[in-house]
């Protein structure tokens, strides 16, 4: 027997999106494993199975309940992070075969940031009331680099992390805050980073050891089997670092490993409590990486993915950047993200440059016009801002409203 139910018939809330999305006003869920979550129930590994396969031949029902399940737990609020992308070094020691960051040393877009232009660019930002400093590096270049190497001892460091640490305390220090995405880190590197950043990334791609094998996007990069990302998520939860992670959807996935590569950082979080924020970024082919050719993850089932990871995490921080969607990011704002991500009004996306960063007017403009209202926030997220030391947390006090987001006067 399946439970029929009526959710927020004549409920002004959701107004705004039942314009956008008629049937919402008089949403009915058709399962019974729904309804349970609907009211609270943990989603089962069997329920996200069934309901994605129900979403196949019509995805109103997961939609639905995944946008129920965001506007209780995250109400109308949409949040971005005001950011420079800083592409500290860009040589490294794997090779994804999606990617198109990576560099060969002497490669005309090879990049090994000098301290002094890190200052450089941080004061810019700064005079662009930026909040974040973005760092990112490929996995440990001066490991397959000895170019990269003397470089860093040049500058007086002797490895990537111990740079990036300098480079963090120069963002505190010129009043914006770091997050930094190096890959994978050792754990005394972890601890070392946490002085100085008030979150930490690292994206778990996938969770299938498939994609390692021959033939498949990680094959040449050891740092992306599922082990060593998950060993890596844990050791940042002994640590108690507010961390950003995700997946990378379509990039040869089945639809089963899509889910329980939700269900492996589900189970991080459960374990440790410091997951702060969950991406799904779509693959976009990027042109001269080995999967240039590849299609991009299809919408249909990448907006499943989203509204996946709503129902198996209701009240997480989920989400999508709007620059791999340029035609139709605001969708996923009925899929369940209550977040943008970073965008810069100064720096490129180094990851996908095809891809420009949206105007913060337009991205302001159509998540209005979906109904949400567009905040800033710091790159840890106001909950977990009892996780980061607090030296780093008394710099932002005097640029945080009452919700511990980033006051309306400084950023907009
Ligand atoms: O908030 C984050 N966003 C991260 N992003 C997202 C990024 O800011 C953009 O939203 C996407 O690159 C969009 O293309 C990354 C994107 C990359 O392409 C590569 C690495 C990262 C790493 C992070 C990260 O650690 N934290
Ligand atoms: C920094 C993050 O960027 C993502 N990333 C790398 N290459 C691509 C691509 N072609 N399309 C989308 N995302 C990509 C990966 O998830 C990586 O972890
Ligand atoms: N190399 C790191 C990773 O893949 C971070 C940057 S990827 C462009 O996780
Ligand atoms: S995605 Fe990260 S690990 Fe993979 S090749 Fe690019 S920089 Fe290296």
């Amino acid at each position: 027997m399946r439970a029929r139910r009526h959710i927020g018939g004549g409920d002004a809330k959701i107004n705004t999106a039942s314009q956008r999305e008629p049937s919402l006003s008089k949403l009915v869920l058709s399962s019974e494993s729904l309804n349970g979550i609907l009211d609270g129930k943990r989603a089962s590994r069997d329920d996200l199975l069934q309901a994605y396969a129900e979403s196949l031949d019509d995805p109103r029902d997961l939609l639905g309940l995944a946008q129920t399940l965001r506007e209780k737990n995250k109400g109308r609020t949409i949040t971005f992070s005001k950011k420079a992308f800083f592409n500290a070094i860009n040589m490294c020691r794997d090779t994804c075969s999606y990617c198109t960051y990576r560099a060969e040393p002497g490669d005309a877009k090879a990049s090994m940031m000098p301290v002094s232009r890190v200052r450089e660019l941080l004061q810019m930002a700064k005079r662009y009331r930026c909040v974040e400093a973005l760092f990112v590096t490929g996995e440990r270049p001066e490991e397959r680099y000895p170019q990269v190497r003397s470089w860093l001892l040049r500058e007086g460091f002797s490895g990537t992390a111990e740079y990036l640490a300098c480079c963090s305390q120069l963002a505190l220090d010129e009043g914006l805050f770091p997050h930094t995405n190096a890959g994978n880190l050792h754990a005394d590197e972890l601890h070392l980073l946490k002085g100085t950043n008030v979150s930490l990334g690292l994206m778990l791609e996938s969770s299938s050891a498939r994609l390692a094998e021959r033939g498949m996007p990680h094959h040449q990069a050891p740092s992306k089997v599922p082990a060593a990302r998950l060993e890596v998520l844990e050791n940042a939860g002994r640590l108690r670092i507010p961390m950003t992670t995700g997946i990378l959807v379509g990039i040869g996935e089945t639809s089963e490993e899509m889910i329980d590569s939700i269900l492996a950082m589900r189970s991080l979080h459960e374990r440790y409590g410091h997951i702060q924020e969950i991406i799904l970024q779509n693959f976009q082919p990027e042109p001269g990486t080995a999967m240039g050719r590849r299609p991009g993850a299809q919408a249909a089932y990448f907006t499943r993915a989203v509204a996946l990871a709503r129902i198996a995490m209701p009240d997480m921080n989920i989400q999508v950047p709007p620059n791999l969607s340029p035609d139709s990011y605001q969708d996923f704002l009925l899929a369940g993200i209550n977040d943008w991500g970073g965008i810069s009004p100064i720096t490129p996306d180094f990851v996908n440059p095809e891809f420009p960063w949206p105007q913060l007017a337009r991205v302001d403009g159509l998540s209005r016009a979906a109904g949400f209202e567009l905040k800033c926030r710091f790159p840890v997220y106001p909950e977990f801002a009892q996780m980061v030391p607090q030296d780093l947390r008394e710099r932002m006090l005097p640029m945080q409203d009452d919700c511990g987001l980033v006051r309306e006067d400084y950023w907009r």
